[in-house]
Formats: C-alpha cells, sequence, structure tokens
C-alpha cells in the first residue's frame, strides 16, 4: 500500500478546508479526476517492444483531458490540460493569482478530485503495473479506503510535493532532514502553522510494506555534507549538534525552512518533485544555487513561481488565464523556453 505521508491530525485538516472537493458532493460520478500509480518496471516487463518500453521509463507524469473544477460551484479553473513530463523536463507553471496553478498541485497530489481527466504518475519499482488511485477522499494515511484500489508501490523516491512554507516535525534537527523517507519516528509538529490552503509540508508518495526497501539511510557525514549544499552548514553550530531539539518552524527562518526542504530532496532524490512557490523567501542567487542541486542529483521538478529568474531553470512553460466562465476553450498554452523567451522577457 501507498502511503503519502501526511500526519493525520494535518489529514483532518486537509477535509476540512477541501471539504467541498469531496467526491461524495459530486452530482455526476464521472466527474472525477481519475489518479493512477503506473509501474515502470512491470511496463517494461509487459512490453516486448524495446523503444516503447524505454520510452515509457523515462516518463514521469502524463496528464490527459484534465479539467479542473471548484469543488462546490463546478466552475472551471483549467480547461482540457494535456500533458507530459519526462526525465529532465522541468517545467515552470505561471499563471495570475486564482487562475488555479496551486489546484492543479493539488490534483496532481490527489487532494483534488472534482473536475474530470486523467494523471498518470510512472513509478520505478512498484509491484503492480496498475498501482491505484488516490482521489481527496482518500486522503493519505495507513487507512484504507472503500472503493479505491491500493497503490501497492515500496518506492518512496517517487514522487514529492514541496510547498511554500515546509512542513517541519518536532524532534532533531537529523529528524528534520531524513522526514519523511526515514521518517519511523518522527512526531507531527502542531504549530502556528496550520494549513490555509496550501500544501503545507514536504510530503512524499511512499509505502510502508517494507522499510527494508528505503534508499539507504544517510549517515551523519551525509547529511552534514547535504546542508553544506544548501548553505546551510552553519547552523550546525548555532545549535550545537544535529541531535539538538528545538521548535523548528519558530527558531529557522521561512527562507532557512526552505534550504531545509532542499536538503531533505537532496538526501531523498526523488524522480519527480512539486514545487510550489518553494523558493519564494530566497534571494535570486540563493534560488539558482538550490535549482542547480536538484538538477544535479538528476530530480526533475515542476515549480510554480512568478519570478523571472525561474525561468533560466526550467524547460518549458505552462501558462494558465484566468478561465472565462462562459466558455469551454482552452485557458492554457505550453511552450518551450530559449534563447527567445528569454530575450523577450528581458524586453518587459
Ligand atoms: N477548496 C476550494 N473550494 C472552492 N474554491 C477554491 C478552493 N481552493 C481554491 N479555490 C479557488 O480556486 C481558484 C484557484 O485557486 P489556486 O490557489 O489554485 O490559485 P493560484 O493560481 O495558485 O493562485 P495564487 O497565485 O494566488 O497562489 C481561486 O479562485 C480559489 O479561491
Amino acid at each position: 500500500m501507498i502511503t503519502v505521508l501526511i500526519p493525520p491530525m494535518y489529514a483532518g485538516e486537509f477535509d476540512d478546508i477541501l471539504d467541498n472537493s469531496s467526491s461524495k458532493d459530486l452530482s455526476d460520478p464521472s466527474e472525477e479526476i481519475n489518479l493512477v500509480y503506473y509501474d515502470v518496471k512491470s511496463l517494461t516487463l509487459l512490453e516486448s517492444n524495446g523503444s516503447m518500453a524505454m520510452d515509457q521509463c523515462q516518463k514521469l507524469l502524463d496528464i490527459e483531458n484534465l479539467t479542473l473544477l471548484t469543488p462546490k460551484s463546478k466552475t472551471a479553473l483549467i480547461w482540457d490540460l494535456s500533458l507530459e513530463i519526462y526525465e529532465k523536463d522541468h517545467l515552470l507553471v505561471t499563471g495570475p493569482s486564482g487562475s488555479g496553478k496551486t489546484s492543479l498541485l493539488r490534483a496532481l497530489a490527489g487532494l483534488w478530485s472534482t473536475g474530470r481527466g486523467k494523471i498518470t504518475f510512472y513509478v520505478k519499482g512498484a509491484e503492480d503495473h496498475l498501482l491505484g488511485a488516490a482521489p481527496l477522499e482518500a486522503t493519505p494515511s495507513q487507512d484504507t479506503y472503500p472503493g479505491v484500489e491500493q497503490p501497492k508501490s515500496k518506492d518512496s523516491r517517487g514522487i514529492f510535493f514541496l510547498p511554500q512554507r515546509p512542513y517541519m516535525v518536532l524532534g532533531t534537527l537529523r529528524q528534520q532532514l531524513l522526514y519523511p523517507t526515514w521518517a519511523e519516528d518522527v512526531i507531527p509538529m502542531t504549530d502556528g502553522d496550520k494549513p490555509d490552503g496550501t500544501l503545507p509540508f514536504l510530503m512524499g508518495v511512499s509505502t510502508s510494506e517494507n522499510e527494508g526497501e528505503n534508499p539507504r539511510k544517510p549517515t551523519t557525514d551525509d547529511i552534514i555534507q547535504v546542508l553544506e549544499d544548501v548553505r546551510l552548514g552553519y547552523i550546525l553550530s548555532r545549535f550545537n549538534s544535529l541531535d539538538s531539539t528545538y521548535e523548528w518552524s519558530s527558531v529557522l527562518s521561512l527562507g532557512e525552512q526552505q534550504r531545509l526542504a532542499f536538503a531533505r530532496l537532496l538526501l531523498s532524490k526523488p524522480n519527480l518533485v512539486l514545487l510550489d512557490e518553494s523558493t519564494s523567501a530566497l534571494d535570486e542567487a540563493n534560488e539558482a544555487h538550490l535549482y542547480q542541486q536538484i538538477e544535479a542529483a538528476g530530480i526533475t521538478y515542476v515549480s510554480i513561481g512568478h519570478r523571472r529568474t525561474l525561468y533560466g531553470y526550467h524547460n518549458r512553460l505552462l501558462h494558465i488565464s484566468a478561465a472565462d466562465p462562459n466558455s469551454t476553450q482552452r485557458n492554457w498554452y505550453i511552450e518551450p523556453i530559449n534563447q527567445d523567451t528569454m530575450y523577450n522577457l528581458s524586453k518587459l
């Protein structure tokens, strides 16, 4: 069974925030986004045509004819979106405030099911080729979800979601950094940073059946190196050791928490990460440095962001416009980011 690491106390709050999104409110049961995890290894075995299998291996995400509707009023936010993400295909999502960028990431996270269309993640190392769906009602926990085929992946290196305000756990600095991939004894933290409609924590689509298959647990040296890599080496001396415990959301600035979240990424090395304004509190130099680090680590990323500097670290742009309530026309476009894009931006 896949476990998406949402602390139960937050899961409840998510239900409150998104309760209107619950599929039980839908008048038309066919109006639900279908979220599927596909096992690349099994797929490869199933394919007799080698080139096709190779193509599928490199694909990480497939969005097909996705229309996002708001939960109760069923107002369309995004019309008929289709796109594929391959390894090292870094996508920047832009658009005016309220156009639906975060809602799109929620849909990818299985936290927004109102709408239609299909989202397929290609996960390496999973056990079954069709791993199952995870609609919003299946707010991830250890529980099972009636009517939902349970994913069976044990690949904790799959997909991570990283919000603007990273989720801080109660524990030592070491535990912060090992979260969520090696989070056996971590206690969820209650602090002032309650979910405010954004995804409030780093979340890995991972599994719980067999801890032994997690990647090798980082050593103290690995962790110290990663802190240096995200330019946080100085906090070790400030807080004495990796094994000191503080209320981290209070003693670290938001920019430091964002760098810490990138340190977690560098330790866990997911195949794909969804970044929702995850560098918003950082200066441009630190932002550039973090993007270079995750790219060098082989992590493919989809980012939401407003800063123009972000164009430099992405290959493609998905622009979402505010949907016209009187139209069913597509309200998005995708274009490559190249020298021309950068040149045109510099003239604005
Ligand atoms: N649970 C919900 N129920 C009803 N409407 C919602 C819900 N969540 C978001 N919305 C609405 O959907 C629209 C899109 O919100 P979303 O957060 O996706 O926008 P965004 O493009 O990420 O905006 P920003 O750039 O300001 O973060 C907004 O009008 C918002 O009010």
